[in-house]
């Protein structure tokens, strides 16, 4: 039987308040969608400093980024937005300093709505603070009313989302108020919703495998073929651990 690939999963924080407190967690769809594909999920709490992190990415073969509140756009050089909600700063401090390893090493990474962000803006790229603004004629992305909030979208076919969504009308669920704005070097835009919102990017780098969707196919509304993208990322993963990884020196010798 094959061995199952390790996934690393960033978890949420929430602070401690008056009655409760301080939580490490993580919504259900996410490692469950992992279970779904043959991977074993390992949830990572924020991490303090970077020789953890490093050994937390050691241990794992591959990792996904989950969504959650908003990347604080200080960090990349640009003013606060009011409608900007940031995530804990110790969790985008992790998320920043894994998502930066990640890349160095080359390990297969998926983003699902701020973790897509995420991956976006350490690669190079940027980001629209707030939809309604920045694209006033774009559909509603965000539902407060409904977290299974959908729309359509539209695939590029020769790509992975479109291997694995195929033709037909696509529905997903969204949440979201940012986007993507500039695509980062070494990707590509796979899938937008009819509006122009980009809603999927996919590495171009041969020796590197990362996606990101802006939309939610861990959600409760999830089909069956939401789920064949975290099976794609898992092969992936998979491919990886049985081939070896290309980028890896760290077993070549010096002979003098
Ligand atoms: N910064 C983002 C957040 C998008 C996102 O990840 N939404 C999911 C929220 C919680 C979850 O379901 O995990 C934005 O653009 O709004």
């Amino acid at each position: 039987m094959p061995c199952k690939p390790l996934i690393g999963l960033n978890a949420d924080f929430r602070a401690a308040a008056r009655t409760t407190p301080a939580f490490a967690y993580i919504a259900e769809g996410y490692y469950k969608s992992i279970i779904k594909a043959g991977g074993v999920p390992i949830l990572v709490p924020p991490q303090v400093d970077e020789p953890s992190a490093h050994r937390v990415l050691d241990a794992v073969d591959g990792f996904l980024f989950i969504g959650g509140a908003d990347l604080d756009p200080r960090n990349d050089g640009f003013m606060l937005h009011p409608s900007v909600r940031p995530l804990d700063p110790g969790r985008e401090a992790s998320d920043r300093m894994l998502m930066a390893e990640i890349a160095e090493r080359r390990m297969p990474v998926f983003g699902i709505g701020t973790g897509m962000q995420l991956i976006n803006v350490q690669q190079g790229g940027n980001l629209f603070l707030h939809i309604k603004e920045d694209l006033p004629s774009a559909v509603p992305h965000y539902d407060v009313q409904d977290t299974n909030h959908r729309h359509t979208l539209d695939v590029v076919s020769d790509s992975l989302v479109g291997r694995v969504y195929g033709d037909g009308e696509i529905r997903v669920t969204s949440r979201h108020h940012m986007a993507i704005d500039e695509v980062a070097p070494g990707f590509r835009v796979t899938a937008r919703c009819p509006d122009g919102v980009i809603e999927a990017i996919e590495s171009e780098m041969i020796d590197w495998f990362a996606i990101g969707t802006q939309f939610h196919p861990e959600s409760e509304a999830a089909s069956a073929l939401d789920i064949r993208i975290f099976e794609e990322f898992v092969d992936a993963v998979r491919d990886r651990l049985d081939h070896g990884d290309q980028t890896d020196t760290s077993d070549f010798q010096l002979v003098a």
